[in-house]
């Protein structure tokens, strides 16, 4: 998947969030790190058309993330800081099989395309229960296990690792790193996206460093010391 900024800007209020950027992205694991406030999640949420761009474009592929917004959103996942508030319906289960069921899978089918994401995930056990029984990290897989049953092309994590003990952190960052599909994640944990393929660096609403895992957490730690 290739993903393309072109003169990207974001603008809340008047304010830039986001200052013009032109980028083409088509590793299969991609980290974004930066302080607090520095864009990271406004150009997240840029790729799967979630903010629009205030001027420029972004595509996936050729798609426009506002013209083409629905086949966009059904190429992404997106895992939000705090899966909580995505998982919906009030059973685990319930709420992984509604992505399906939407796009009218019953049955056999149903079972076909939810059971591989389960067992993947090592997640049987949470299936009947409700999003207020379950772990940070048990929340992070089962908010995955939502949206890869939907069978996206890239899924976008914003800060998964967050709040979670070292158990849930090192099974999420497991997790993640063994997917199939492509990955683009914002973390505040430079081990995790040392061994990314490439990893972009954010600083006051601009992207300031851009290649080599290695080479952009030197960067960063140079940056903020
Ligand atoms: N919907 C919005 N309306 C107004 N301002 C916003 C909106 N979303 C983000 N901002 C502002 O844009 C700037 C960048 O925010 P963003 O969430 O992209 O940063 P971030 O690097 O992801 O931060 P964090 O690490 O704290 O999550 C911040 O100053 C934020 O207050």
């Amino acid at each position: 998947m290739q993903i393309h900024f072109e003169q990207v800007m974001v603008a809340f209020d008047g304010r830039v969030a986001l200052e013009p950027m032109t980028l083409t992205l088509s590793e299969k694991r991609i980290g974004v790190i930066g302080l607090n406030g520095s864009g990271k999640s406004t150009f997240a949420r840029l790729i799967n058309g979630l903010i629009k761009p205030t001027s420029g474009h972004v595509t996936l592929d050729g798609l426009d993330t506002v013209k083409d917004a629905k086949a966009v959103l059904s190429r992404t996942g997106f895992i939000f800081q705090n899966p909580a508030n995505q998982i919906i319906l009030p059973l685990i289960g319930d709420d992984i099989a509604m992505g399906p069921k939407a796009r009218g899978l019953k049955g056999a089918a149903l079972e076909a395309a939810i059971a591989p994401v389960v067992e993947r995930l090592g997640i049987a056990h949470l299936l009947n229960r409700r999003p207020h029984e379950l772990s940070g990290g048990e929340l992070q897989l089962a908010a995955l296990a939502a949206v890869l049953v939907t069978k996206p092309e890239l899924v976008i994590f914003d800060e998964p690792t967050n709040q979670l003990d070292l158990r849930n952190e090192l099974k999420v960052v497991r997790t993640i790193r063994a997917l199939e599909e492509h990955a683009l994640v914002i973390s505040h944990d430079l081990e995790f996206v040392a061994e990314f393929d490439r990893v972009l660096v954010f600083d006051q609403a601009r992207l300031v460093f851009d290649g080599d895992a290695g080479e952009a957490t030197a960067f960063y730690r140079n940056l903020v010391t």
